[in-house]
C-alpha cells in the first residue's frame, strides 16, 4: 500500500532519522536548480514565452476540487492500471526528458532515472534524447516496464533504427512526440545561450546508431555530430507520415502533445494505440491553456478506444487524482523527478515518486474514492 510510505516516514523519525529529500515542490525546485550547474538551470526549469502557459499548467488543478465521500472508507486501496498488457501497480510514469542525463554529476542521469523507475515500478519513458545510448539505459533494469520516446528524425532509415533498437532493448511502446518539430521560443534559454544538443549533449543515440554513423562517417569530430543531428532533428511531421510510423512497428505507439478531441480521434482511426495528452511542460508554445483545461476533451473524444497518458503541471499527488478523475489513465511527471534526481539522485527521485504515490493513495482514501474505478468526474467540481 502506497500510504504505508507514511508510517515509514513517521517511524524512521521516531529511530532519530528525518527525511533526507524535500515534499514541497517550491523547495525541491529551489534546492535542485541550486544544485544543477548554471548551464541546465535556466533548461530544465524555463518555458516558452513568458511561461504563462507553464505556469498555468500547474495552477489549473486548483480551479478542480475533490469532493469527498463518506461512509466509503477501504483499508486496502487499489492504484493499479494495466496499459499495454502490463499491470502497472500505480497509474504513474516518468515523463521523457532530453537532459535526463546531464542533470546528474556522473553524466549517466538516463541510467539512475531507470533505477529510480525500476525501484518504485514505474515505467520509464527514456527520451530520444539520452547520454548514454538506449540499450545501456535499458540494460540498468532489464525488468522493469520501459517506454521509449521518438524524436522522428528527418531521415527515414534513422528513425527506423531508432524504433527497432529500442524493441530489441526491451522498450515496450514508442511515444512519437509531435510538439517539438521545431524548439519553442524560450527567453530564459535565449537569453543565456543554452542549448544543451547544440553543445553536443545526449547524443548518444544517434552517435551509437549505424545509420547516424553512416551519415556523418567515421570518427567525425564533435562539431560534425552536431551539424547532423540538427540537419535530421527537426521533423515537420504531418498525418501523411502516420501510415509510415504506424509501419515501423508493431509495438503499441502514442502520440504526445494531443490536446484537440478531433486529433486524438483521428490519430486513433489512423492506428495509433494511445493517446498521450501533453503541452509539453509549457517548453514549446506559450500562449495556450493549460494542458489540464484540454484533458475532458481528449477523455470525451478517445472514450474507451484507447488509453490516455496526461502530463503538464503535475506537482502533488492531489494533483494525479484530479487528472485520473477527469479520465486519464495514467499521469506522468517531468520536472518533479528531474529535480529530485538531480538533488538526491536516485534516492532522491525514489521518494519523490513514492510521495506521490502515498499522497494519492491517502488522498483517494480519505475522499472515498478507493481504487481508480471509483474516480470518475463525478468526484471533481469545477471551483472557478
Ligand atoms: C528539461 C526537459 C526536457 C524535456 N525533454 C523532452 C524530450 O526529450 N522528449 C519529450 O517528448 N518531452 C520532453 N520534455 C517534456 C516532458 O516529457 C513532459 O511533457 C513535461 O516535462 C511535463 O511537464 P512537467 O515538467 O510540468 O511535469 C522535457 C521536459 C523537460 C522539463
Ligand atoms: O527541451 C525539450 O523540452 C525538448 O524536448 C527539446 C529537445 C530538442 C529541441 C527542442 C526541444
Amino acid at each position: 500500500m502506497y500510504g504505508d510510505y507514511q508510517i515509514e516516514l513517521y517511524l524512521g523519525a521516531l529511530g532519530g532519522v528525518l527525511p533526507a529529500h524535500p515534499f514541497d515542490y517550491a523547495e525541491l525546485e529551489r534546492s535542485a536548480l541550486a544544485a544543477l550547474p548554471p548551464e541546465l538551470r535556466t533548461y530544465v526549469a524555463g518555458g516558452a514565452g513568458d511561461e504563462a502557459t507553464q505556469r498555468g499548467n500547474a495552477a489549473a488543478f486548483a480551479d478542480h476540487g475533490l469532493v469527498p465521500r463518506m461512509f466509503r472508507a477501504q483499508a486496502e486501496r487499489d492504484l493499479s492500471v494495466e496499459l499495454f498488457g502490463r499491470r502497472l501497480q500505480s497509474p504513474l510514469l516518468l515523463a521523457p526528458v532530453g537532459v535526463l542525463g546531464i542533470c546528474t554529476p556522473d553524466q549517466h542521469g538516463d541510467v539512475h532515472g531507470m533505477e529510480a523507475a525500476a525501484a518504485t515500478g514505474v515505467p520509464f519513458i527514456g527520451s530520444t534524447l539520452m547520454s548514454d545510448p538506449l540499450e545501456d539505459v535499458a540494460a540498468a533494469a532489464p525488468d522493469a516496464a520501459k517506454w521509449f520516446q521518438l524524436y522522428t528524425p528527418k531521415n527515414r532509415e534513422l528513425a527506423a533504427s531508432l524504433v527497432s533498437r529500442a524493441e530489441a532493448a526491451g522498450y515496450e511502446a514508442i511515444v512519437i512526440t509531435l510538439d517539438t518539430w521545431v524548439p519553442g521560443w524560450r527567453p530564459r534559454d535565449l537569453a543565456s545561450g543554452n542549448f544543451p544538443q547544440l553543445r553536443g549533449k545526449c547524443l548518444a543515440n544517434y552517435t551509437s546508431d549505424p545509420i547516424f554513423q553512416e551519415m556523418t562517417g567515421p570518427d567525425p569530430d564533435p562539431g560534425t555530430v552536431v551539424m547532423t543531428w540538427v540537419g535530421t532533428f527537426g521533423n515537420p511531421i504531418t498525418w501523411d507520415d502516420l501510415p509510415w510510423l504506424r509501419s515501423l512497428t508493431t509495438m503499441p505507439i502514442l502520440v504526445k502533445g494531443v490536446c484537440h478531441p478531433d486529433d486524438a480521434r483521428r490519430a486513433l482511426d489512423e492506428g495509433v494505440d494511445g493517446i498521450y495528452c501533453s503541452n509539453h511542460g509549457g517548453r514549446q508554445a506559450n500562449g495556450g491553456g493549460a494542458a489540464l483545461d484540454w484533458l475532458p476533451g481528449v477523455v470525451e473524444a478517445v472514450g474507451d478506444r484507447a488509453p490516455i497518458v496526461f502530463d503538464s503541471g503535475v506537482r502533488t499527488g492531489a494533483d494525479v487524482v484530479k487528472a485520473l478523475a477527469m479520465g486519464a489513465t495514467a499521469v506522468a511527471i517531468g520536472r518533479p523527478y528531474v529535480y529530485a534526481l538531480a538533488l538526491g539522485g536516485v534516492p532522491g527521485a525514489v521518494h519523490q515518486i513514492r510521495s506521490l504515490q502515498a499522497e494519492a493513495d491517502l488522498t483517494m482514501a480519505v475522499d472515498g474514492y478507493p481504487t481508480l474505478a471509483d474516480l470518475t468526474p463525478d468526484a471533481l467540481r469545477r471551483l472557478r
